[in-house]
C-alpha cells in the first residue's frame, strides 16, 4: 500500500504542490487527473525520490522510496521518456537496468515483446516514435514485477491501438492486485479504466473518490427533448424553472427537470415530442465543473 502524507513542494513563491494526501490500494486503478500545471507530474517524481518534497513523505509499505531494499520490485514508474538515452537500443537499455537492479537479461527480453517491441529492441531509441518510447518505458516500469505502478501519461503519443493494448494491461495488472495511479488527460479513458480518481488542481486535491460518484456528485444529467414547436415548449419549461439550451440540431438540452416531467408538461399543452431522452453526464462534465468551480473560487478570494 502507498500512502502519501501532506507532500509540499514549492520553488521559489509558487507551491507546485500543496498538502497533498491520497492512498493506493492493492487492485485499484487510481485515475490522477487536473490541468496543465497542476502537479501530478511533480507529486509522481517526489513519490520515488526523484524531487525533494519541501514537506510531508510518500510511505510506501510504510517506508520511503529511498529506504526500500528493491524499489523495482515495489514500485515500477513511467515518469519522464524523453530522459532514456538515444543513444542505447531498447534492449540495452532494459538489460542495464535489470542487471543493476539483479534481474535476469531474459526478463528485459520478454518485456520486450511483451510491450510490442520485439521486432525494433535492437535499435536506437533516438530513432523510436514517442509512443514506442512509451513501450520501452512501460517496460522498463514492469521489470521487477512491481507491486504498484506509476504511470504519467502513458497513453501519450499512443497510436488508437496502444491506447486500447494499455487498457487492457493496466486492467489486468489491477486483476494481479498492483495498486495504479495514471496520470491522463484522456477523460473519456480514464472513464472506461479507472476505478477512482484523484483531481488535482493548482497543488491541491480538489476530489478523491469513485469515477461513478465523482460524476453524480459534480455533474447533472440532461434531458435531450425534440419537438415541432421548441419555442413554445422552451418557454413553458423555463416557467416551470427548468435551465434550457438549444443544441445546434434544434433539440432542446434540459436541465432540472426529469424525462417523464419534460412529457407530461408538454401533453398538457398538447405538444408532440418527438424524441426525449435522458442524456447521461459524462467524466468530462464533472472535471469541467469541479475545477472550474475551483478557479471561480480562486478569483472570488483575491482582492479586488
Ligand atoms: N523544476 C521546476 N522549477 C520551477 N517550477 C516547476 C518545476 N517543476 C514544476 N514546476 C511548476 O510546478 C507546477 C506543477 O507542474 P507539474 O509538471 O507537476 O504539473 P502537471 O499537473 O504534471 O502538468 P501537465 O498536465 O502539464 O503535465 C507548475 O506550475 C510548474 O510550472
Amino acid at each position: 500500500m502507498i500512502e502519501v502524507r501532506e507532500l509540499t513542494k514549492t520553488y521559489g513563491a509558487v507551491a507546485a504542490v500543496e498538502n497533498v494526501s491520497f492512498r493506493l490500494e492493492p487492485g485499484v486503478i487510481n485515475g490522477f487527473i487536473g490541468p496543465n500545471g497542476a502537479g501530478k507530474s511533480t507529486t509522481m517524481r517526489m513519490m520515488v525520490g526523484l524531487d525533494r518534497p519541501t514537506s510531508g513523505q510518500c510511505l510506501i509499505d510504510g517506508r520511503p522510496y529511498q529506504d526500500l531494499d528493491a524499489p523495482l520490485r515495489s514500485v515500477g514508474a513511467l515518469l519522464d521518456v524523453e530522459a532514456i538515452h538515444p543513444g542505447r537500443s531498447g534492449r540495452d537499455h532494459l538489460r542495464v537496468l535489470a542487471r543493476t537492479h539483479g534481474i535476469a537479461a531474459r526478463r528485459a527480453d520478454e518485456l520486450l515483446e511483451m510491450v510490442g517491441l520485439g521486432d525494433v529492441g535492437g535499435r536506437r531509441v533516438g530513432g523510436y516514435s514517442l509512443g514506442m518510447r512509451q513501450r520501452l518505458g512501460l517496460a522498463a516500469a514492469l521489470l521487477g514485477d512491481p507491486a504498484a505502478l506509476l504511470l504519467d501519461e502513458p497513453a501519450n503519443g499512443m497510436d488508437p491501438d496502444g491506447i486500447i493494448w494499455i487498457r487492457s494491461l493496466l486492467r489486468s495488472l489491477a486483476r494481479e492486485g498492483r495498486a495504479v495511479l495514471v496520470s491522463s488527460h484522456l477523460m473519456g479513458e480514464l472513464a472506461q479504466t479507472a476505478d477512482r480518481l484523484i483531481v488535482l488542481g493548482r497543488g491541491r486535491v480538489l476530489a478523491d473518490a469513485p469515477v461513478a460518484e465523482l460524476i453524480s456528485r459534480n455533474a447533472t444529467r440532461t434531458v435531450h427533448t425534440r419537438t415541432d414547436r421548441p419555442a413554445e415548449l422552451e418557454r413553458l419549461l423555463r416557467e416551470h424553472g427548468s435551465a434550457v439550451a438549444r443544441r445546434p440540431d434544434g433539440t432542446l438540452e434540459v436541465t432540472g427537470m426529469a424525462a417523464g416531467d419534460v412529457a407530461a408538461l408538454a401533453q398538457r399543452s398538447g405538444i408532440l415530442l418527438l424524441e426525449n431522452v435522458t442524456v447521461a453526464a459524462s467524466l468530462e462534465d464533472a472535471y469541467l465543473a469541479l475545477t472550474q468551480n475551483h478557479a471561480r473560487h480562486l478569483a472570488e478570494r483575491l482582492p479586488q
